[in-house]
């Protein structure tokens, strides 16, 4: 195989973001991952390292769902759900229903890594981290003024708003065409305690596998399940279709069959990219050589030199 020019694309999740300051400092966000990303594979980290630190940046940003910044659940708790997987030999590790735990991506890889394992849930997971030298925060520290206003407010209403917020989501490719996946969220507003979403289900959330491409998605977790949306990219890849293609196809068909959407980015075994999303909006970026390039709107795609 010919060397690929590498690239590492994240996502800050699908959503309405109506809010400008928020999607500014969201916009800022997906930068800074993608750049960070970037640098850990240019200073000689693998692609895996690459896509968790582009996440981890993402998870202790709180503009996003994921680590602090997570949506509640009904009883006003934060419980997180990530996944990571390797594309070269199909490892992967993941958490649900983890509290506490200021890098559930981090724990994903411990799972992937340390364990005969694929998924970890709630208390054993926790004692899996504490073993591994991981130390739990403080209950509460994730929880922040605006998580605990938008469940207020989620109450009053009882549901139906559309997120705001988003999970957030890493794939990366290196030189040699090996592929990795990241993807790690608080779920979703009015969540029952207990509830695990698509995030931490490969093939739904995550997928990645060098012979094809690598997907991480965001959205209504319950649907992106029921359509496995992140296996479903990868198979029409597999029959011939682009990244972008298989992307917005899949999201297409996902929202009609299930009426309710999604986003999701993909990167091909040759590079390609692929970003897709059935939401008014989902911000991501991506760095390929010194250019960032990075959007939110509906057919955006802004540039900047690095
Ligand atoms: N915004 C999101 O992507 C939420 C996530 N997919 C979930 O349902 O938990």
């Amino acid at each position: 195989m010919p060397d690929v020019e590498p690239v590492i694309l994240v996502h800050g999740g699908a959503g309405t973001i109506s809010d400008f300051a928020k999607a500014e400092r969201v916009i800022a966000g997906v930068k800074e991952a993608a750049k960070k990303g970037y640098q850990v594979l240019r200073s000689g980290g693998s692609v895996v390292d690459a896509v968790q630190a582009a996440v981890e940046l993402m998870e202790d940003n709180e503009v996003f769902n994921a680590g602090r910044g997570s949506y509640l659940t009904l009883d006003g708790e934060v419980e997180m759900d990530a996944s990571i997987m390797v594309g070269s030999d199909l490892s992967a590790g993941a958490v649900t229903v983890v509290k506490d735990i200021k890098n559930p991506i981090a724990l994903a890889r411990l799972v992937m890594e340390k364990t005969g394992h694929v998924l970890l849930a709630g208390e054993g997971a926790k004692r899996f981290a504490v073993d591994q030298g991981v130390k739990p925060l403080e209950p509460g520290a994730l929880v922040t003024p605006a998580t605990l206003e938008a469940l207020a407010k989620w109450k009053l209403k009882h549901g139906g708003a559309p997120s705001e917020m988003g999970t957030v989501g890493a794939v990366g490719i290196d030189s040699k065409g090996r592929l990795a996946a990241a993807t790690s969220t608080g779920g979703r507003e009015g969540k029952m305690a207990g509830r695990s979403s698509d995030t931490c289900m490969l093939g739904s959330g995550t997928y990645a596998d060098d012979e094809i491409g690598a997907v991480s998605t965001t959205g209504h977790g319950e649907s992106i399940a029921k359509f496995c949306l992140a296996h479903a990219i990868i198979r029409g890849m597999g029959n011939g279709e682009s990244a972008d293609e298989a992307t917005k196809k899949c999201i297409d068909v996902m929202t009609q069959r299930l009426n309710n959407t999604a986003g999701a980015i993909t990167l091909s075994r040759t590079g390609e990219v692929g970003i897709g999303f059935s939401t008014n909006r989902m911000s991501w970026a991506y760095q390929k050589k010194n250019k960032l390039y990075f959007g939110i709107d509906k057919n955006q795609c802004s540039c900047d030199d690095v």
